[in-house]
Parts: C-alpha cells; sequence; structure tokens
C-alpha cells in the first residue's frame, strides 16, 4: 500500500464538477469542462497536458485568483467557490505560495531583501535566511537578481513563496525557463519544500518526465480530466530521465 502503513490522507482540494467559461456567446472560450478531482493534503502533485488544455485555469481557480462558472472547489473544510473577494484574498495571503515561469523578483532589492517583501507581512514566517537556505542559497543572501543565475532566481522565488509557510505551493511552469541540469535542481528544491515542510505542491509543467517524481499524475486533455495516476514508485528529481 502507498504510503506504508498510513491511512490515505484527507483531500486538500476536493472539486465537484468544475467549469470555467471565458466570454460568452460566439466568443466564449470552455477552458474547464467539468472535472473531477482530489488533491490529498501533502501530496506532490503534477498537472500535464497540451497547451490550452485548462492547466492555468484549473491552478488559478484553486489558488484563489479566479472565479469558476459553476462547480465547487473545497480547501479542507472550506468553500473556495462560495467565498467573495475578500475571503479569498484572505485565502492567498495565509495559504497560498506562487511560482511562475518568470521569476519576478525586484531588480533593486537583493536575495534576502525580496523574501523580506513577504515576511514582513505574513503572520508567522520563515526568518528570510531559513527560507533562502532551504532552497540552498546561504550563500546568496546579498546577492542582486542580476549577479545569480536563472536557476538561482527561481530558488529565491521559490523561497519567497514558502516564507509564509503556506498550506499549498502552486507552480506553473517552474523550470520552463531553465535548461535541463538547472531544471532538475529547481525541481529537487520543489521535492524539498515537499517533504520538509509538508506544503502540498502542485506543479504544472510540459517537461513530462517531471511525472517521475509526482505523488499523482494528473493529465488534462481538453478542458477535462483525461487520466489520474498514483505513482507507486517516485523518484529523486536528480532521477528523471528527460
Ligand atoms: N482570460 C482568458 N480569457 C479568454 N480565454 C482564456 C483566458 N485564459 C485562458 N483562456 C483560454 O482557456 C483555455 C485554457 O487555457 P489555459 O491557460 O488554462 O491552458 P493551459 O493548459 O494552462 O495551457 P498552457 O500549457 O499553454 O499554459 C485556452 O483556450 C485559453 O486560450
Amino acid at each position: 500500500m502507498r504510503n506504508g502503513s498510513k491511512a490515505p490522507r484527507e483531500p486538500a482540494f476536493k472539486v465537484e464538477g468544475l467549469t470555467k467559461v471565458f466570454g460568452t456567446g460566439h466568443s466564449a472560450v470552455h477552458a474547464l469542462r467539468g472535472v473531477d478531482l482530489d488533491i490529498p493534503a501533502g501530496e506532490l502533485v503534477v498537472l500535464l497536458g497540451p497547451s490550452g488544455s485548462g492547466k492555468s485555469t484549473l491552478l488559478n481557480i484553486l489558488g484563489g485568483l479566479d472565479h469558476a462558472t459553476e462547480g465547487r472547489v473545497r480547501f479542507f473544510k472550506e468553500e473556495l467557490t462560495a467565498m467573495n473577494d475578500a475571503q479569498l484574498t484572505r485565502y492567498r495571503r495565509r495559504d497560498v505560495g506562487f511560482v511562475f515561469q518568470f521569476y519576478n523578483l525586484m531588480p533593486s532589492l537583493t536575495a534576502r531583501e525580496n523574501v523580506e517583501l513577504v515576511t514582513e507581512i505574513a503572520s508567522d514566517p520563515l526568518d528570510p535566511a531559513e527560507a533562502l537556505a532551504l532552497v540552498g542559497l546561504t550563500e546568496r543572501l546579498d546577492h542582486f537578481p542580476a549577479q545569480l543565475s536563472g536557476g538561482e532566481q527561481q530558488r529565491v522565488a521559490i523561497a519567497r513563496a514558502v516564507a509564509k509557510r503556506p498550506t499549498v505551493l502552486f507552480c506553473d511552469e517552474p523550470t520552463g525557463a531553465l535548461d535541463i541540469r538547472t531544471g532538475r535542481s529547481v525541481l529537487r528544491v520543489l521535492q524539498d519544500v515537499n517533504t520538509q515542510t509538508g506544503a502540498t505542491v502542485v506543479i504544472i509543467t510540459h517537461a513530462a518526465a517531471t511525472a517521475e517524481m509526482a505523488d499523482r499524475v494528473i493529465d488534462f486533455a481538453d478542458g477535462r480530466v483525461r487520466e489520474i495516476s498514483v505513482n507507486e514508485a517516485k523518484v529523486s528529481a536528480e532521477q528523471i530521465q528527460w
């Protein structure tokens, strides 16, 4: 049995009949067409699927950045789809970290200061140096983004996202701008965040091999879940075969 003798994990997210339509009439785009899925708390989940299949739309709704057209999303005991904008903002601030393909660091601030932007407004944050140690950047605390490689900048962005101790970390193409070796080191950091902080980590990627390190792989096609597979023998990021 997966997870040894442990009981199945409680769902962090329970998604039922989720649809999202952008626009109306002839120009309507059906980005999600009735999605049902569970994301168990503490798992590392990879979302795969062709361009335009609805992955980012799902992530944006789960992350409280966008509203569903129909259907329900439950986050533990709370219903995200019943929240107003103020409640969604509170949910994002308290529970959610985001990592995107481009790092969005402030160029005039050091690595430590970029992380401090978040820790200064979070309620029970990690120390910025501790967050940067978690991503292996202890030696780079006082470097500016221009003095860091792409992979290092992405690791600062991950430190910034995890410094507020999010319950869930959403990553949209986190290795999309990186070469294979650097991408692998960033995936390793996401794996460490998952195991060391217990955060649920959801990664969108076009690199199908990333699925090898996931607990669960959700394959999208045309706004629907095509397949969900549980990975019985996940590997560490270094062992991924590209
Ligand atoms: N704000 C928007 N307005 C109109 N259509 C949108 C909007 N956002 C997304 N779409 C459309 O919804 C569909 C799903 O897009 P989405 O970005 O979720 O796909 P994706 O699987 O994440 O693609 P990619 O891998 O290229 O990022 C696409 O047809 C897209 O053009």
